[in-house]
C-alpha cells in the first residue's frame, strides 16, 4: 500500500509536463527569437554587412523574391519531400524487416500460390487478381473430361496485402520494379524512365514483418516454398508464358504432372538414349565450354507428324533430368520485345520448348502483302535465341511437324544443334506400345526361382499366359504396316478397345488368362480408320495449296520451293516469313 502511495506522490509532482507555466515560458521562447530574427543586428553578426547588403538588394525587389520563389520553391519542395521518405524510411527500416524475392527466383511462384492461399481470407480485399486453375493436372493417357477450373485470388501489382501467419503479421507487395538493382535512382526518375519504356522491368515480391528478426521472416517463407516443394516434388511443373492484365507476357505455372517415364515415350531403336546421352554430357560441360567461350546453350529440334511423341519426349527427358518445362507460343501478340524478355525471364532449372514451330506467324517486314497481324520478326526470334541473352545453360527444344517450312538460318548450328526426326512407328515401335498396354504388372516374365508350390503354379500360369500374349503381340505387330500409324494412334487403338472391353478385362478373380484376341477382330477397323484420316488430310492439304495467296502469285528469287513431308504437293514459302502466314491446322 505505501509504495502504491508513493508511486502516485511522485507523479503528481511530475505529471504536468504542460502546465500553465510551461506554456507561459514556451511562448516568452519564441516570442524572444522573432524579435531577435526581425532584428537587423542578429543576420549582421550572421552574415557579416557586405552578404547582407546583397541580400537586402536582391530581396527588396519583388521581381527578384518571387523568381526565388518560383525557382527554388520546388527544389526545396523536393528536397523537403526526399527528407521526408528518407526519415520515413529510415524508421520503417529499424522497425521492420523485409526480404525481396525476385521473378526469376525459383521459390517465387511458391511464395505467390502461399500468398494466393491466403488472399482469399484478407476481409477488406478489394483488388485482386483472379486465375482461373485447372486443381487436377490434364493427363494426356487419360482422356476424361477435366473437372471446371477454380477460381484463385493472387495479389495485384505494387497493392500492399497484410496477411497473418503464425501470429504475425506481414505485408506483401508484388513489385513491377524491384529495389534491387535500383538503389542509386530515386522515385521520380524510376517513374520517368517507366514512362519512357526504360525501365529495366525488374519484378519481385517484398515481405515485410514488423520487428527486427530476420532469421525469422526468412524461416517463414522457408517453410512456405519447402511446404509448395514437397507438394510438387516428384511432378514436372509446367510453365507457360501468359498475357499480363498489363502490356506484356509472363511465365505462369499452369500446373504440375507426374514425372513422365522415360520408358514410356517408345521410339526407334538408340533414338532416346542418343538425345539423352547429349543432355547428359552438355549439363556437365558448364566449363568445358566456358573454357572455350562457347554460348553455354544447346537447341533440339523434334519434327515428325502429329502424335509421333515430340511434346511427350521432352517431358520425359525433363522428368529425367529432372528439371521442369516452359513452353513458349510465338503466336497473338507476342512481340520482338516481349519474346527476348520472356527468353532472359526463362524459369530456373526449366527446358525451354517452343512447340509448333512451322505453325508460327512471323512478320515480314519486306512485304507489302503480309496481312498475317503477326507480331514477331525472324530477326527478332533469332537475336533472342543467339545465346546473347538468352540464359546460360538454357536448353531449347522446338517441335515442328515439318521441318522443310523452317528458315535455314533457325536451324543453323548454334540455334539447332541436334536435330531429330520422329516418324511413324515401326514394326519395334509397334510391338513395345502393344507391351506398353498390354504387358505391364500381370506379364513380368517369370525367373522361375520361385520356390513355393503355389507360386510355381503362379508362375507356370503367367509363362502360358505370357506366351499366349507374345503370340498375340506378334500376330498384331505383323498386322499393322511399318511406318504408317503413329504411335498416339496406337495408343489410342488401345484405350478405345480395352475401355470397350472394360467389364471383360476386370475378369481377374476368375483367375482365367484373358482373351485379347478381340484386339486382332479390331485392327482392320482400325486401319481403315486411320486410312481415311489420311485420305481426309491430303484432300485438306491439296484444297489449301489450290487456294491462290498473294506470295503464291510472287516469284521472285527471295522465294523457294519446298516439298511438304506429308503429302508431294508443291507448296510455295516466302524465304523472308518462317512459314505461310496460313498455317495447315492439325491432322
Ligand atoms: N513415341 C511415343 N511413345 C509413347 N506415346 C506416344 C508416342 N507418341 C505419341 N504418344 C502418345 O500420343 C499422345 C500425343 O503425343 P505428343 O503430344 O507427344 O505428340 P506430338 O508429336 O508432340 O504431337 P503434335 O505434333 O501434335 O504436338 C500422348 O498421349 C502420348 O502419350
Amino acid at each position: 500500500m505505501p509504495s502504491t502511495q508513493l508511486t502516485r506522490g511522485i507523479a503528481a509532482t511530475t505529471s504536468p509536463v504542460v502546465g500553465p507555466g510551461r506554456l507561459n515560458s514556451l511562448l516568452d521562447r519564441i516570442l524572444c527569437l522573432l524579435e531577435k530574427v526581425s532584428d537587423e543586428a542578429f543576420w549582421n553578426s550572421l552574415f557579416g554587412d557586405r552578404v547582407l547588403n546583397l541580400l537586402k538588394r536582391y530581396f527588396g525587389s519583388d521581381v527578384v523574391f518571387l523568381g526565388f520563389i518560383v525557382y527554388l520553391a520546388p527544389i526545396m519542395g523536393y528536397q523537403l519531400h526526399s527528407l521526408f521518405y528518407y526519415l520515413v524510411n529510415y524508421i520503417k527500416e529499424r522497425m521492420y524487416v523485409s526480404i525481396q524475392i525476385g521473378k526469376n527466383e525459383t521459390g517465387y511462384d511458391a511464395i505467390q500460390q502461399f500468398v494466393a492461399t491466403k488472399t482469399a481470407h484478407i476481409r477488406d480485399l478489394r483488388d485482386v487478381e483472379g486465375r482461373c486453375i485447372h486443381d487436377d493436372n490434364d493427363d494426356n493417357d487419360m482422356q476424361r473430361p477435366s473437372p471446371p477450373p477454380k477460381l484463385h485470388l493472387y495479389p495485384l501489382d505494387e497493392i500492399e496485402h497484410k496477411i497473418t501467419y503464425k501470429h504475425h503479421t506481414l505485408w506483401v507487395t508484388k513489385k513491377k520494379n524491384g529495389g534491387v538493382g535500383n538503389n542509386n535512382e530515386n522515385y521520380y526518375s524510376n517513374n520517368i524512365k517507366d514512362l519512357l519504356g526504360m525501365m529495366n522491368s525488374n519484378p519481385c515480391i517484398q515481405i515485410t514483418m514488423r520487428g527486427q528478426d530476420m532469421g525469422l521472416l526468412k524461416g517463414f517463407i522457408q517453410e512456405w516454398i519447402d511446404t509448395h516443394f514437397e507438394k510438387e516434388y516428384g511432378k514436372l511443373t509446367i510453365f507457360k508464358c501468359v498475357p499480363t492484365r498489363y502490356e506484356g507476357f509472363e511465365w505462369r505455372t499452369v500446373g504440375s504432372k507426374e514425372l513422365r517415364s522415360f520408358e514410356s515415350v517408345i521410339l526407334k531403336e538408340g533414338q532416346k538414349e542418343h538425345i539423352l546421352k547429349d543432355i547428359q554430357t552438355f549439363r556437365r560441360r558448364e566449363h568445358w565450354y566456358s573454357i572455350r567461350g562457347i554460348p553455354y546453350r544447346r537447341g533440339y529440334l523434334l519434327y515428325g507428324p502429329p502424335g509421333t511423341g515430340k511434346t511427350s519426349l521432352v517431358q520425359s527427358v525433363a522428368s529425367k533430368v529432372n528439371m521442369n518445362v516452359a513452353i513458349i507460343s510465338l503466336s497473338g501478340n507476342m512481340d520482338d520485345e516481349n519474346f527476348n524478355v520472356l527468353l532472359q525471364e526463362v524459369p530456373r532449372n526449366s527446358i525451354l520448348v517452343m512447340e509448333d514451330i512451322d505453325h508460327c506467324v512471323i512478320k515480314d517486314p519486306n512485304s507489302d502483302n503480309d496481312t498475317s497481324n503477326a507480331k514477331i520478326s525472324m530477326s527478332g526470334l533469332l537475336n533472342a535465341l543467339d545465346g546473347v541473352v538468352a540464359q546460360e545453360g538454357s536448353m531449347v527444344f522446338m517441335t515442328c511437324n515439318d521441318v522443310n517450312r523452317l528458315q535455314p538460318a533457325l536451324l543453323r548450328p548454334g540455334r539447332i544443334d541436334m536435330k531429330m526426326e520422329l516418324g511413324y512407328a515401326d514394326k519395334t515401335q509397334i510391338n513395345k506400345m502393344f507391351w506398353r498396354f498390354m504387358g505391364e504388372d500381370d506379364i513380368e516374365p517369370s525367373n522361375g526361382d520361385d520356390t513355393d508350390a503355389e507360386d510355381a503354379e503362379k508362375s507356370k500360369s503367367k509363362m502360358i499366359y505370357s506366351q499366349e500374349l507374345q503370340d498375340l503381340a506378334q500376330k498384331f505387330t505383323d498386322m499393322i504396316p511399318d511406318l504408317k500409324v503413329t504411335p498416339a494412334e496406337l495408343q489410342n487403338f488401345f484405350i478405345m478397345n480395352m475401355m470397350d472391353h472394360e467389364d471383360f478385362d476386370l475378369d481377374e478373380d476368375k483367375k482365367k488368362p484373358v482373351d485379347y484376341t478381340y484386339l486382332l477382330d479390331a485392327v482392320p477397323v482400325f486401319l481403315e480408320t486411320v486410312a481415311r484420316d489420311r485420305e481426309q488430310a491430303l484432300e485438306h492439304n491439296a484444297s489449301r495449296n489450290q487456294k491462290p495467296t498473294p506470295s503464291a502469285n510472287t516469284t521472285n528469287d527471295d522465294t523457294k520451293i519446298v516439298n511438304t513431308s506429308s503429302n508431294d504437293t508443291k507448296t510455295v514459302v516466302e524465304d523472308a516469313t518462317l512459314v505461310k502466314s496460313d498455317p495447315p491446322k492439325k491432322i
